[in-house]
């Protein structure tokens, strides 16, 4: 049996932080299959190498140089750091050259295939270091695996059809090295062009390897000692979590818990792999482990509050609504026609509101947008929300307890906390609330107060 170790940017920032990837490797034999983010953030104002990629992409004239030397940089030091040769890292200077030379058949292709270059040029240089340790380790390009993704090309998804390839040739792999290392994060389209998953994406790789390998674990290491029951960022020590279940992780990810991708999730339900979330710098506390069903005690009944601003809603109100036949699917062609998919339409007897992320909505196509919804149904009122913030409370124990929409509601209402839409979902371990941005924190703050006052570690 195998497991797969995905290290996210935070943990391969540096040379140091090399050190402790390898260390945590040489800790257990079944860590064979490593997935690697491009080099994050060294310290707090720092920039990511992704990043680094996107300005180099997009850089002119004497900048061009300057944006290369910056990624080049990065790497330099680590490789510096474990005595690679000169000859050997010759490849990642080669690489990043010849990004700004080739052909792209447009902008977007273009944009991945540097962007993709961070977790490329990470893998390469992770096997020349591995191989300083006197073990064998292999680079292995996603296109090898036969990881194969459609859509766009920065905000590509899997393939479905991929896992075939990737079953039939990972077994194979693992013959012919210790180590095999997999950059995370990108794929190839079915023109054999680099697409990348959407930011943070690396999670989806090593959840894709995890079930193409079958493996019995998907370790992802990254920068906190567990996944905590809110952001870190709005509550200042917050509870941990020790156990949860994949539908929990799903929504709490998908409303605003970034340390894991929502969809990073899919491949690992589909195998039953579980997966456990460790801190690079801690490798032995036990971390949070996310598995397929609730088989421990717990006397909580919500696991989490995750927020997330990144939305903007369409509110409609028609007087019979719900008596028109084909309202919704009228909406539902329009939305297509613009080529929008939207998240949530909870729905009223006379209005419905329609929540989308932001980036689906530029503000070149949003006034044709509104003036065709508004004179093909002839609402009676349309209105904007572009300052949308989600909040979703989740857990497994609110499935059986009564009272728990009640009390979340009264909390925001003792601080005065609009609710612009609550929605409980029909899993009954989730309720989403829509409320403005500029209170989202503190609702966070008013519900995570509410239910682990008495936990011991509220703020
Ligand atoms: N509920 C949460 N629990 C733990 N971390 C969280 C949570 N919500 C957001 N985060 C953030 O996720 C970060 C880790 O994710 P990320 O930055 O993508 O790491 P990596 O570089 O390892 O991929 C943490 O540093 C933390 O700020
Ligand atoms: N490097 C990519 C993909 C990724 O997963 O990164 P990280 O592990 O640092 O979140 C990004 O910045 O989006």
């Amino acid at each position: 049996m195998v497991k797969v170790v995905k290290f996210g940017g935070s943990s391969l920032a540096n040379a140091a932080q090399y050190q402790k990837v390898i260390e945590i490797l040489r800790a257990d034999p079944e860590r064979r299959i490593v997935v690697v983010s491009a080099p994050g953030k060294r310290f707090k104002d720092d920039v990511k190498v992704t990043d680094l990629l996107i300005k180099y992409a997009n850089a002119s004239g004497e900048n061009v140089k300057v944006a290369r030397q910056a990624v080049l940089d990065r790497y330099q030091e680590i490789a510096d750091a474990y005595h690679v040769s000169d000859s050997d890292f010759e490849q990642i200077n080669v690489h990043l050259i010849d990004l700004a030379n080739l052909h792209h058949a447009n902008k977007a292709c273009r944009l991945a295939h540097f962007k993709a270059a961070g977790e490329r040029l990470n893998a390469i240089l992770m096997a020349l270091v591995l191989k300083k340790f006197n073990v064998t380790a292999r680079f292995v390009d996603p296109k090898q695996l036969g990881i194969k993704a459609h859509g766009d090309y920065n905000n590509a998804i899997l393939d479905q059809h991929s896992y075939a390839q990737i079953e039939a040739v990972c077994s194979n792999l693992l013959d012919e090295a210790e180590y095999l290392v997999v950059p995370g994060f990108y794929a190839y389209n079915q023109n054999g062009e680099v697409c990348t998953f959407s930011r943070g994406g690396s999670d989806i790789t090593g959840a894709i390897l995890a079930r193409g390998f079958q493996a019995q674990l998907y370790e992802n290491f990254t920068d906190v000692d567990s996944i905590y029951s809110a952001d870190p960022k709005i509550i200042a020590q917050p509870h941990p979590i020790r156990e949860m279940t994949y539908r929990e992780m799903r929504e709490l990810a998908y409303a605003g818990f970034s340390v894991f991708h929502d969809e990073a999730i899919i491949p690992a339900i589909e195998a039953q792999v579980p997966i456990v979330i460790k801190n690079t710098d801690h490798p032995n506390l036990p971390g949070t482990v996310i598995e397929p069903e609730q088989n421990y005690a717990s006397d909580l009944e919500i696991t989490g509050v995750a927020s997330s601003s990144r939305f903007a809603a369409l509110y409609i109100h028609k007087y019979l609504l719900n008596r028109e036949v084909g309202f919704t699917l009228k909406l539902l062609k329009i939305l297509y026609r613009y080529d929008i998919s939207y998240e949530h339409m909870p729905s009223g007897i006379d209005d419905l509101t329609i929540i989308f992320n932001q980036n689906q909505i530029t503000d070149e196509i949003l006034p044709s947008l509104l003036s065709d919804i508004r004179e093909e149904l002839h609402t009676d009122q349309l209105e904007w929300i572009d300052d949308y913030a989600i909040l979703m409370v989740v857990g497994e124990g609110m499935r059986d307890k009564v009272g728990v929409v009640d009390r979340i509601v009264n909390a925001l209402a003792r601080k005065q906390i609009g609710i612009q839409m609550i929605n409980q979902g029909a899993s009954r371990i989730s309720t989403m609330l829509g409320v403005h941005q500029n209170q989202v924190n503190q609702a966070v703050r008013e519900i995570y107060r509410e239910f682990f006052k008495n936990k011991g570690r509220a703020d």
